[in-house]
């Protein structure tokens, strides 16, 4: 086998092995999905942050949820807090970058709100700090991990622990996740 095909042979097996496992967490899916549509009936409102891919994945998230996943319904609340530059670069020149998320959980999180820090080492201190803040506001704090789980995993409320030790597949597993609960919880506002 050539390099090339040995490489991406390695991303596809490691890929496949960790989305085989997700069946086990289908009980932890359908308990977050339930949260998150209760949260939302409440007026609540669901806040995604995380680092780098992670961020990205919290826009993504956040997206679905104001817009839509895949059929028209009213728009819901959620909200990346990754996205504004002004809030992001004033927290962490005057407060930290350890500071960024848990200044905006202060801000904006309201009790019964559902808070999801994704950190794949689960140790990133600003995504521990929203979730420690998170709880503090009475919301509830989720963080998705990798199979460690890290600090995140023991601040949280709960917490999803992607099958895998390798942040890629990590990541792909919070995103499929993150598809489910989104088209679960757009299948209860849908009419
Ligand atoms: O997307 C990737 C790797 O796939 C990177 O950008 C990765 O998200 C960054 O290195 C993050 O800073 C990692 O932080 P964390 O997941 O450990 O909290
Ligand atoms: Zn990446």
């Amino acid at each position: 086998m050539s390099n090339a095909a040995s490489l991406i042979e390695t991303h596809l097996t490691e890929h496949h092995a960790a989305v085989q496992r997700l069946s086990g967490f289908v009980p932890f899916i359908e308990d977050l999905a339930g949260r998150m549509v209760e949260c939302l009936k409440a007026g609540g409102k669901v806040l995604f942050f995380g680092n780098g891919g992670s961020a990205a994945d919290a826009q993504h998230l956040a997206a679905e949820l104001v817009v839509r996943y895949r059929v028209n319904r009213r728009a819901l609340a959620g909200i990346a807090l990754t996205t504004d530059t002004s809030i992001l670069t004033a927290g962490g020149n005057d407060f930290g970058f350890d500071s960024i998320y848990a200044r905006q959980v202060e801000a904006l999180g309201c009790k019964g709100d559902v808070v999801i820090g994704i950190s794949t080492s689960g140790n990133s201190a600003n995504v521990v700090n929203g979730l420690v803040e998170a709880k503090k506001q009475g919301c509830l704090a989720v963080a998705f991990t990798a199979e460690g789980g890290g600090r995140c995993a023991e601040v949280a409320d709960l917490c999803f622990r992607a099958p895998s030790p390798v942040t890629a597949r990590a990541q792909e597993c919070h995103l499929l996740v993150g598809h489910i609960l989104c088209d679960w919880v757009e299948k209860a506002f849908a009419s």
